[in-house]
């Protein structure tokens, strides 16, 4: 925790701690200015006393509310910059790690640890900044205090305080585990909500509304159940202090008066000593919140930590190696790439082996899972492979700078992924200057302009979160057009042509072939018809390239594309 709470400014912590030791100090002289009233102004008669100390009363009530409003201003101000800078560190954090780091988290609980975890901390540091040096400096001026006033009378507090403490210890032993745990359920909820938002179309598919909705109502539940537990735990907090609270002015009272009938006290100085007891046992009681409060935040803070902390798995090279493009020096090789997933038993990609120059297209075609975006997931160095060695124009991918290298490749991915914007901005994504004309060009390439241009709005046109007002193929061939408006060495389709019809998939591959004449291109495909035309076609199985040539060399020499070319053959037949 003290790692995060590190950010705070230290001289608006100075300034908040300046308040607030101001506030304390004048709150804790009043109940003696009291006292004084009553002993000495009211029980003698002393009217102009009265009115000159009653007068220092009303200005130092004025000192301690102003300096309140100062402590509270600087304290929130600073609570919530340590908010905003953790929030924008952990997305910032978020948005550079490397697929296997997201993976290790899962989105859902990075948005708990970016919302949920950061409002801890806020309040812990707000509290920290009002309440966590005001108990203690309380508790201990309160208590000097009540004792200067009558040491015979704070024997009370043997018998009052450990009754606190034994209480407030029993509190905290059931409340902070269970506090603790709210956060696991708290990702929980959110992770089961996530998949139900995002996969609403599958579950109304597959008429699992009901199902789904007996998920979350349990994960729902099993996090009210909790937070009912911890609160009732909480709720007895209040009704017990104040019990206590009663019954330590009882005791003052009856012990007072005694001493009050023995002339061994001044009747100012028991209410004097009264408003200290409360503000003793108020102290006590705050401090239980904070011990309470703080395991929580400290829980928060081991999370938040955990992504902040995140090393760098892809290491940036010391010294970067430019990566040129000219017309001559445009390739990219796999030299005997073997790869395998963090923590997996088995090689996801075993020896790939091949090279291209400018101008050609590539095109991976293999069943499901049998590492096809693996492989073009190694271009831009998603992840880092195990042995063998990439190298784009010559120079290993792992010696280029990272930002630099993926400058360099036009990636679609395979879910088409589209920004809440329009697709002007959709599509400068790569190229923030790219003009109008070079966004209609992409687009005609992409087989995506005729669609544009008849939106009334044409580029301005709206597109709604993750593209939901466009059809799946649509947003494909916008995704596409993304990727083409950037000025690329290596264009990246994995597995984009799907949702394509046949008519539309060939087009696209023709513009492609006219258009893209430097660059090389680099197609995953499903269908045969997609990788007929390439200048080299890998067939992968099981993340080993099983055959690699021409359609034409394929279609003799490999047993596994003529399986896939007769399985297209008997589906198409069937169709
Ligand atoms: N993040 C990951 N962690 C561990 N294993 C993974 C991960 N992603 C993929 N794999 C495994 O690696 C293998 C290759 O997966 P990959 O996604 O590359 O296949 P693919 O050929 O692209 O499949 P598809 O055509 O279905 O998209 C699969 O066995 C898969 O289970």
């Amino acid at each position: 925790m003290l790692k995060i709470v590190k950010r705070m400014s230290l001289v608006s912590v100075f300034v908040a701690l300046g308040f607030m030791l101001v506030q304390v100090m004048s709150d804790l002289y009043l109940p003696t200015l009291t006292s004084n009233i009553i002993d000495k102004g009211v029980a003698q008669g002393d009217i102009p006393y009265i009115w000159s100390v009653g007068g220092v009363m009303i200005g130092f009530s004025f000192i301690s509310i102003l300096a309140a409003i100062g402590n509270t201003y600087f304290a929130t101000k600073e609570a919530q910059k340590l908010g905003k800078q953790l929030r924008s560190e952990i997305f910032s954090k978020v948005s550079h790690a490397s697929h296997n780091q997201m993976d290790k988290f899962g989105t859902a609980s990075l948005i708990t640890r970016t919302t949920n975890d950061v409002n801890q901390i806020q309040m812990v540091a707000q509290m920290f900044l009002r309440l966590m040096i005001h108990a203690p400096i309380t508790l201990v001026g309160a208590s000097f205090l009540a004792y200067q006033k009558n040491a015979e009378l704070t024997k009370v507090f043997l018998i009052t305080i450990p009754i606190l403490i034994v209480f407030i210890g029993i509190v905290m032993y059931f409340a902070v585990p269970l506090f603790k745990s709210m956060q696991k359920k708290t990702d929980r909820l959110n992770l089961v909500f996530r998949e139900g938002l995002t996969g609403v179309r599958v579950i109304r598919a597959f008429n699992r509304g009901d199902y789904e909705a007996d998920r979350f109502d349990e994960a729902n539940h099993d996090f009210v159940s909790t937070a009912i537990k911890v609160n009732t735990i909480m709720a007895m907090m209040i009704p017990i202090v104040t019990v206590i609270m009663s019954g330590t002015t009882i005791l003052i009272v009856w012990q007072g008066s005694h001493l009050i009938a023995d002339m061994k006290m001044e009747v100012g100085h028991m209410i004097a000593f009264m408003t200290y007891a409360t503000e003793i046992l108020i102290s006590f009681l705050t401090l239980s919140m904070i011990f309470i409060m703080v395991p929580r935040a400290q829980a928060s803070a081991v999370r938040i930590n955990e992504v902040l902390d995140l090393e760098d798995d892809l290491e940036q090279p010391k010294t970067p190696t430019a990566l040129s493009t000219t017309q001559e020096n445009v390739s990219l090789e796999f030299d005997h790439v073997d790869y395998r997933y963090k923590g997996a038993e088995n090689l996801a990609l075993k020896d790939v082996n091949f090279s291209l120059k400018g101008g050609e297209t590539l095109a991976i075609i293999g069943g499901t899972g049998s590492g096809k975006t693996t492989l073009v997931n190694l271009i831009p160095r998603f992840f880092d492979i195990e042995s063998g060695e990439i190298k784009l124009n010559g120079v290993p991918v792992n010696t280029v700078d990272k930002e630099e290298l993926v400058d360099h490749i036009g990636f679609v991915p395979q879910k088409a992924m589209l920004f809440t914007g329009t697709i002007r901005e959709n599509l400068q994504y790569g190229k923030e200057n790219a003009i109008d004309e070079e966004l209609w060009h992409a687009l005609e390439i992409a087989q995506a302009k005729t669609f544009v241009s008849e939106l009334e709005e044409g580029l301005d046109s709206h597109v709604e979160q993750g593209g939901g007002n466009f059809s799946g193929g649509q947003r494909q061939r916008l995704c596409i057009a993304r990727a083409l408006v950037k000025e690329a060495d290596v264009f990246v389709f994995d597995d984009s042509f799907s949702a394509l019809d046949f008519k539309t998939d060939a087009k696209l591959r023709d513009a492609l072939k006219k258009d893209i004449k430097e660059e090389i291109v680099v197609i995953v495909a499903q269908r045969i018809s997609t990788v007929i035309d390439a200048d080299l076609i890998l067939v992968i199985d099981e993340g080993k390239i099983v055959g690699q040539g021409t359609h034409d060399e394929l279609k003799e020499s490999c047993e596994t594309y003529q399986e896939i070319i007769s399985s297209q053959m008997r589906e198409e037949e069937i169709a």
